[in-house]
């Protein structure tokens, strides 16, 4: 079986109970419920300074965290959960180059949830609950940008983020005013000064780095080739069905983000001669490149 035909199929280790209720993620109360849920499986204090979350077949860059504490998203009452092959489902805390660190081993898709982007993005309230003032996020995307070749890293500089266009904010219908405001600004969602650091850091290792626009599609179906040419007039670089919801959640919580996608597929420009994408070649070039990708997040690391 191929990874793409697992989507499925529960691969996950961590398969939770048939009643794992999830919260609502639009009541300020869960979420502290949650969190002290988290709280309550060690009898350690847990606190981070950074948050990180692994794209599709990322999950390497969790495994640089030094003496994790590993909180599998099955055991968190109201917690969703992820059966997307190449995401593990796991909650991270533990150390980078010396520094407190949350990381999510696997993340939640609005395809997997309904559409359901509070939802999604209710672990980046859970990372800001445990202290991170600065997140980074990772993503595997298709390049449409001429100059990207698989395995390219791209760091986001801004977005499109189209499900948000249309109606699927995570933002909407929070009333709590624990939330922050409501009118985030997005003038700033990947942050100028991280950004100049990773290239500094990406300078150093003599990596192939490009900076580029991101957009997000709601998937799960890939994109068209007539999509992706609308996509690319519109001035995107790579696309993917994540993250967007993510940073704006941060940015809600005053959250420094730093955002890079990995180019794992090129995406159909042309109908006449388009080929298949397929979630199995995202998962292989992820392979081939999560090592590059982890050093260079462990390097960002070292280097804040
Ligand atoms: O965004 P991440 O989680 O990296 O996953 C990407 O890979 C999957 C498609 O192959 C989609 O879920 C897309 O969003
Ligand atoms: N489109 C959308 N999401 C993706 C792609 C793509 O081509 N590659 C990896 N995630």
């Amino acid at each position: 079986m191929v990874a793409s035909d697992m989507l499925h199929s529960n691969n996950n280790t961590h398969v939770p109970p048939p009643d794992h209720p999830v919260i609502n993620p639009k009541n300020y109360d869960d979420l502290l419920t949650v969190v002290s849920a988290i709280r309550a499986q060690v009898d350690v204090p847990l606190e981070a300074e950074i948050g990180i979350i692994c794209g599709s077949g990322l999950g390497v860059i969790g495994d640089q965290v030094e003496n994790p504490i590993v909180i599998p998203y099955s055991k968190i009452p109201g917690f969703p959960v992820t059966n997307v092959p190449g995401h593990k489902g796991n909650l991270l805390f533990g150390t980078i180059a010396g520094k407190k660190v949350v990381c999510m081993q696997g993340r939640f898709h609005p395809y997997e949830h309904q559409m359901n982007t509070a939802l999604c993005a209710l672990p980046v309230r859970v990372m800001h609950q445990f202290g991170i003032k600065t997140m980074i996020v990772s993503n595997a995307a298709g390049g449409i940008n001429k100059n990207f070749q698989y395995g390219d890293l791209m760091l986001i500089k801004d977005h499109i983020f189209l499900p948000g266009l249309a109606g699927h904010s995570p933002l909407i219908g929070l009333k709590d005013p624990r939330y922050g405001r409501l009118f985030t600004s997005l003038h700033d969602a990947y942050n100028k000064d991280l950004r100049n650091l990773a290239i500094a850091v990406a300078n150093a290792k003599k990596m192939r780095l490009f900076e580029g626009v991101f957009v997000m599609s709601g998937g799960p179906q890939y994109e068209s080739p007539a999509e992706v040419n609308m996509f690319k007039t519109v001035g995107a670089d790579a696309l993917g069905m994540s993250t967007c919801h993510e940073v704006i959640v941060a940015r809600q919580c005053g959250i420094t983000c730093l955002g890079f996608s990995l180019i794992t597929n090129i995406a159909n420009l042309n109908v006449e001669n388009s080929v298949e994408v397929s979630h199995a070649e995202v998962l292989e070039t992820a392979k081939e490149a999560g090592e590059r990708a982890s050093s260079f997040v462990c390097d960002i690391i070292a280097n804040m």
